[in-house]
């Protein structure tokens, strides 16, 4: 199975309510899609959001990555020699992390297609049903409290509470969700970068000694700020999770030696793929330390990827963030992996299982 063409669309798939950070807004998912073509007639299938905040990548960017630099080394390049395809995925550019995610993530699921066995299984196989949390937007306190319930309703035992906006304010939002779903559901916190060092000890201890129990707060400080990071990990019982601050096993393996988290969120547009993100695994695997699986605003062909990674690394991956499709007004894709409020299930299709995807809007590189 040989790679004969790369092609390019756009997806845009509106959100059922703003998403809102400490870092944006965004209403609606608007991703590049890629196809990848073969010999054989299978196309595999990724997916890259230009989240610029976060991994610098824009859609000219991810474009150009991969239509310049990627796509002239992998034409002709056979799908049963991966690691080959991999390292010039990897290897002819530096950065740009979800260009490589995208066609890696389509590389993976043509060898999936090659071997008839779904993703999941190639990577070494686990209980393919997961279950994730869903992000509540910061807000209006009311807001955020009505948000949670709702989601509880819909069957969510996990939120996601993004913070990072206020400090004084934020303690008052997570109090005031806590009171509203004690009990019913396990709360998680993502200030993305929002606070300083001191205000997110300050946050946290206040949090904790009015009884507010947490799952893990999630980037409190600036990406490059790893004292802060290890300033807060060493003060505070609630256990930290490096998202922005960690990208490739690089980072991970930097942050693990420094002590400055208890716990990494792979995400696949940050490690530029599936291959880093195994590393990732299996180098925290190695230190006992846990891992989410987190996503971008991404549609169910990316968030697929990651669901087949986590379902087989189910022995370091503990923490599910892939509400991506979940978020969408609707699921454009026809696929093997099955979004139903927290439940994410996959069946045994090859590859990522993608059929097909409603509404691409076809995109031609500048030449
Ligand atoms: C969507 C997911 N739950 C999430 O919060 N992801 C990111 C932010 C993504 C974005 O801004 O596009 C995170 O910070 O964890
Ligand atoms: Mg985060």
């Amino acid at each position: 199975m040989k790679i004969t063409d790369i092609k390019f669309a756009m997806l845009r798939v509106p959100l059922k309510t703003p998403f809102k950070t400490a870092l944006r807004t965004v209403e609606s998912i608007e991703d590049i899609v890629i196809m990848v073509h073969t010999d054989t007639g299978h196309i595999g299938y990724g997916e890259a959001p230009a989240t610029a905040v976060i991994t610098g990548d824009t859609h000219g960017s991810i474009i150009e990555a991969i239509d310049r630099i990627m796509k002239p080394k992998l034409i002709g390049q056979d799908i049963a020699d991966l690691n080959h395809v991999v390292g010039l995925i990897q290897n002819g550019i530096i950065r740009n992390y979800s260009a490589k995610a995208a066609v890696e993530m389509a590389v993976y699921d043509l060898w999936g297609q090659l071997y008839d066995a779904p993703l999941y299984k190639m990577l070494g196989g686990g209980v393919p049903t997961i279950s994730t949390d869903i992000t509540i937007s910061v807000d209006y306190i009311d807001k955020m409290v009505t948000d949670s319930l709702e989601a509880i309703d819909r069957g969510f035992e996990t939120l996601k509470i993004k913070v990072g906006k206020d400090i004084g304010v934020d303690i008052e939002r997570v109090k005031a969700i806590y009171a509203a779903v004690e009990g019913k559901a396990l709360l998680r916190l993502d200030a993305n970068q929002g606070w300083t060092p001191k205000e997110a000890v300050y946050a946290l201890h206040k949090l904790e000694d009015a009884g507010v129990r947490l799952e893990l707060v999630e980037q409190p400080v600036k990406a490059r700020d790893l004292d802060g990071m290890k300033f807060i990990t060493e003060r505070v019982n609630t256990p930290v999770m490096a998202d922005e601050s960690s990208f490739g096993p690089r980072e991970v393996i930097e942050l693990i030696k420094m002590r400055a988290a208890d716990i990494i969120n792979i995400k696949l547009m940050k490690t530029g793929g599936i291959s880093n993100a195994i590393k990732i695994a299996d180098i925290c695997s190695v230190y006992d330390m846990q891992c989410m699986i987190g996503c971008m605003l991404e549609s169910s062909i990316s968030v697929s990827a990651a669901a087949h990674l986590a379902v087989a690394k189910s022995n370091v991956i503990t923490k599910i963030d892939l509400d991506g499709p979940s978020l969408c007004a609707f699921d454009p894709v026809d696929g093997s992996v099955k979004f139903k409020d927290a439940e994410i299930s996959i069946s045994d299709a090859p590859g990522l299982g993608i059929k097909s995807i409603q509404g691409l809007e076809a995109l031609t590189p500048r030449s």
